[in-house]
């Protein structure tokens, strides 16, 4: 007999979450039936939605996320033993699946030969992180060569990879992020032309300095005033895909901004939301043009890895608070 351990939520956060509204139990799983499969996590995401869909969670409910998981026993002939699939079963050691129904949304996958890549990128540019980038900058903000792109959120699993897209379709490229560390990464290594730090610079006076023609297109991950002050500097017809708004999601009300209708209005916007799983039945696209970015040396990812399963929850928190740069995962 199998057991699971899985962290539950035991209280919605107030704020930034706290360990206590999590609890650690353990879940003796039955004998597997037909169809079924025995998996065992071997990597798991923590990501930012996880804060904006706590508050709609049932209490005592497995936290959600996704994970790389091994099969380890199999009824199914779809998902032999020793294969990798990526599942949104949450924060658990072993689940039970029969891949049709797999808990959670996205697809449940059987990841591809990745040779000598690590497993993890499942979880990121090569997953759902990737996959937002990759639609979400490309079918949005339709960036054209020599545009001038903005990526808040820069330095993160989405917004580092928002940006390495931009360079490759010939765009200049500003990152938006919260340390200087964060900075010299996305110029020194991932070829941004600039970067600013949201933390301890003017983002309006410093954005008119590195960009004086304005902006075309831009990347929003964490809303609020950043947002405004970029928005206040696009061209006219620029575009604008709000992927996210993590600068919200410890607030107990939606905090007040302000209004963001005069640029849109006058500068004629054209600004849309997006969600990845629009392109679930896109899903392979996406990864296979994110891999082959990856061999051919143009795409670079980097992973801020927390080992045991028992730190999840510490993973998660540093993660909010901007101490991950490129994607947040826990080893197993
Ligand atoms: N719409 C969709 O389908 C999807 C949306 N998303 C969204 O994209 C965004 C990025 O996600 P992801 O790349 O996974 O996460 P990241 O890897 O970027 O990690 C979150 C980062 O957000 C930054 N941050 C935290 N608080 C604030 C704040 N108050 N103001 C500005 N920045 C802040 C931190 O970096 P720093 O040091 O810069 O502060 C932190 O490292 C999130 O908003 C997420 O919800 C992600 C996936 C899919
Ligand atoms: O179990 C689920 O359905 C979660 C799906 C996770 C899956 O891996 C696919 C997509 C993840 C999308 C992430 C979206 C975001 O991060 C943005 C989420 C919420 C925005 C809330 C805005 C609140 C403003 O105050």
């Amino acid at each position: 007999m199998v057991k699971a351990k899985k962290f539950v939520l035991r209280k919605h956060p107030e704020g930034l979450p706290k360990s206590t509204d999590f609890k650690l139990v353990e879940e003796e799983l039955p004998p597997l039936k037909e169809n079924e499969v025995l998996t065992e996590a071997v990597f798991l995401s923590v990501d930012p939605y996880m804060r904006a869909y706590m508050s709609t969670l049932s209490l005592d409910t497995t936290m959600i996320g996704s994970q790389v998981a091994k099969i380890i026993e199999s009824r199914n002939p779809k998902y032999p033993v020793g294969k990798y699939i990526v599942g949104q079963f949450g924060w658990r050691t072993h689940t039970i699946t029969d891949g049709a129904s797999a808990a959670g949304s996205g697809p449940l996958i059987v990841l591809p030969d990745l040779g000598d890549l690590p497993l993890s990128l499942g979880l990121g540019v090569l997953g759902m992180p990737g996959n937002t980038a990759y639609f979400g900058f490309l079918e949005i903000c339709l960036p054209k060569v020599g545009e001038t792109v903005v990526v808040s959120g820069a330095a993160g699993a989405v917004g580092s990879h928002v940006g390495q897209i931009a360079k490759i379709k010939g765009c200049k490229v500003i990152g938006i992020a919260g340390t200087d560390e964060k900075g010299k990464w996305l110029t020194k290594e991932l070829g941004f032309d600039h970067f600013i730090n949201y933390k301890t610079q003017n983002v309006g006076e410093e954005l008119k300095k590195v960009a004086p023609e304005g902006v075309h297109c831009y990347f929003d991950n964490v809303g609020g005033e950043i947002s405004i002050t970029v928005m206040n500097q696009m061209k006219m017809y620029g575009r604008v895909a709000v992927c996210g708004a993590i600068s919200s999601y410890n607030e107990k009300e939606t905090p007040k901004v302000t209004s963001p209708f005069r640029p849109i209005i006058f500068q004629q916007l054209k600004v849309e939301g997006l969600y990845v799983t629009r392109w679930n039945d896109r899903w392979m696209e996406g990864i296979n043009q994110n891999l082959q970015w990856i061999k051919q040396g143009k795409l670079k990812y980097h992973e801020t890895v927390t080992e045991g399963f028992q730190n999840i929850f510490n993973a998660f928190v540093d993660m909010m608070n901007g101490g991950n740069t490129g994607k947040a995962i826990v080893k197993v």
